[in-house]
């Protein structure tokens, strides 16, 4: 960590010979007080910069949730990945939430974009924050490699696939559990969108990985993997992963798609795949 650190360690645990620890910091675009974790790999030497792995963590998560049931440490120790894992959305007493404290809406559910609207707008800039404000925080006070991974599940594989796609120079690899692919057309996006950018569906577009891929998938590529539950009840009913994958057909865009009987929405079913998405990563990385 760099002499003048903007970090208050929280929290500190050994895990698989490296680090498992949770920070606070004073963010400047959400106008709030910030938790994050972060898994640190053993590693031989201070000096090396490390390999780094963001994840975006879906509806009602915190930091914390990918951290405790994901059991990614163990591999991402052996490949010596380092796990970034940032809140769903701005945090504190003065942040606004759903007015009903719907779960799909408001604290914990952030959708990666930054709101134009009220009473959204001051606090809801997730984009900006994990674009640009977590990734130079994170630079000036470790030392990892400029160039990262993404990945995350449903509204937080929204949010990897669109991040993605819309920063393809910045992110080696992206990939995904049941992710919400086409917001503009499924019943949480509307809602969000609706809420944080108001009725300018040229705006919901910048933020919908089915449109972005469309847009800019003929010239520019990612590799890409994303897994999908056939027993997810979300599946269906908010029309996950499929719509990306014939967008991806159609203009023919290499990107793994892999459906599995039998799995849920769950951190079961992420637990079961982590280490694939690891081991996939770590060939970009
Ligand atoms: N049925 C859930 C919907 C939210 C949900 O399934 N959230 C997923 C992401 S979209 C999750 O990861 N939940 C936290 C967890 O399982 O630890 C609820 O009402 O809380």
């Amino acid at each position: 960590m760099s002499n003048t650190t903007e970090l208050a360690e929280l929290s500190a645990n050994k895990c698989f010979g490296g680090w498992q620890k949770r920070y606070s910091h004073k963010s400047k675009v959400l106008d709030c007080e910030m938790q994050f974790s972060i898994f640190f790999p053993p590693t031989t030497s201070p000096d090396i910069k490390l390999p780094a792995l963001y994840w975006l963590s879906g509806l009602t998560c915190t930091d914390e949730n990918f951290a405790t049931k994901a059991g990614a440490q163990r591999i991402a120790a052996e490949l010596g990945i380092m796990l970034i894992m940032p809140d769903t959305s701005p945090r504190g007493d003065n942040v606004p939430d759903a007015a009903d404290g719907a779960y799909d809406l408001g604290l914990g559910a952030g959708f990666y974009v930054n709101a134009t609207q009220e009473p959204w707008k001051d606090h809801y800039q997730m984009y900006d924050y994990i674009v640009d404000e977590l990734p130079s925080l994170i630079s000036k006070e470790f030392r990892v490699k400029d160039k990262a991974a993404i990945a995350g599940h449903s509204m937080g594989g929204h949010g990897a696939l669109t991040i993605a796609l819309s920063n393809i120079k910045r992110f080696c690899s992206v990939s995904a559990f049941a992710p919400i692919v086409n917001p503009t057309d499924c019943q949480w996006g509307q809602k969000a969108f609706t809420h944080y950018l108001g009725d300018d569906k040229n705006l919901w577009a910048d933020y919908d990985s089915c449109a972005l891929m469309r847009q800019q998938g003929q010239f520019l590529h990612i590799p890409m993997l994303v897994d999908q539950g056939l027993d997810d009840n979300f599946f269906h009913a908010q029309k996950l992963t499929k719509p990306l994958e014939e967008v991806a057909k159609e203009i023919g865009y290499k990107a793994e798609f892999r459906y599995h009987p039998g799995y849920d929405h769950s951190y079961f079913f992420i637990s079961s795949l982590i280490e694939e998405h690891l081991r996939f990563h770590a060939k970009y990385l």
